[in-house]
């Protein structure tokens, strides 16, 4: 049996966008995968669920971005039942025993991952590949889970056998940041439903 090499982004979608994209065609190359699975949360525990468009519309969105044979889009956490990553990696990695996964996320998210539930039990489930992201990539690689897991960062250019390595073990992709931002797309749909919505109801819309 032949070991396949997953590259996991979890994330909102709310909605997808070219950043998902283009880290995910990073890692394919860089880390030498055989795919990308995105897995579209059902709920962020630490976003509001109010700007929260529905699942089904967030995967349909995704799976319209996706646009490549080797990106996946799934509603893993949906079918496991799991919110939490560190619950979502005990429940999955049992289940397929012929792959080997590494975690994928933007830098914003190693800033972060110190407020998630057992955060340190991720770094000892599975590798973790981080990718540069605008305004953030500095401050986090000196920041409370980088301090903690220093000894385990590996260098860039030993990429292609992070999949292979016993966590923990992380790199941080100095790559060259995409601007992708699921904010500033809702920010700008709802600038222009305001403008939309502020045309007199007898001038007809010039759309
Ligand atoms: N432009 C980007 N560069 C690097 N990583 C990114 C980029 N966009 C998203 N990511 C990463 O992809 C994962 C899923 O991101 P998510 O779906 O939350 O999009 P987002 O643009 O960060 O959304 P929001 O602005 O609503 O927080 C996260 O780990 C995030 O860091
Ligand atoms: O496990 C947690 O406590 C936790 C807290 C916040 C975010 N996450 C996960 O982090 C991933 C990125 O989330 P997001 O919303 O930034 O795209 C996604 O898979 C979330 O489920 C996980």
């Amino acid at each position: 049996m032949s070991t396949r090499r997953i590259g996991l982004l979890g994330g909102s979608f709310n909605p997808a966008h070219e950043g998902h994209r283009y880290i995910s065609l990073l890692a394919l190359k860089r880390l030498c995968l055989h795919e990308v699975w995105w897995m579209v949360s059902p709920q962020n525990p630490l976003k509001p669920r109010d700007d929260m468009a529905p699942f089904a519309d967030r995967i349909a969105a995704a799976r319209r971005s996706a646009g490549h044979p080797r990106i996946r889009v799934t509603a893993i956490e949906k079918a496991l039942g799991t919110v939490y990553t560190a619950d979502t990696l005990r429940a999955l990695l049992p289940r397929f025993p012929d792959c080997r996964f590494v975690w994928l996320m933007g830098a914003d998210n190693l800033g972060q991952i110190w407020e998630w539930k057992d955060w340190q039990r991720i770094f000892t489930l599975v590798p973790i590949a981080i990718f540069a992201r605008p305004s953030y990539s500095y401050d986090v690689l000196s920041g409370k889970a980088a301090m903690r897991f220093a000894a385990d960062r590996v260098w860039e250019s030993r990429a292609r056998n992070l999949v292979h390595m016993d966590p923990p073990a992380w790199m941080f992709f100095h790559t060259r940041p995409h601007q992708g931002s699921a904010t500033r797309i809702r920010a700008y749909r709802a600038a222009a439903n305001k403008q939309f919505l502020a045309i007199p109801a007898d001038e007809p819309a010039n759309i």
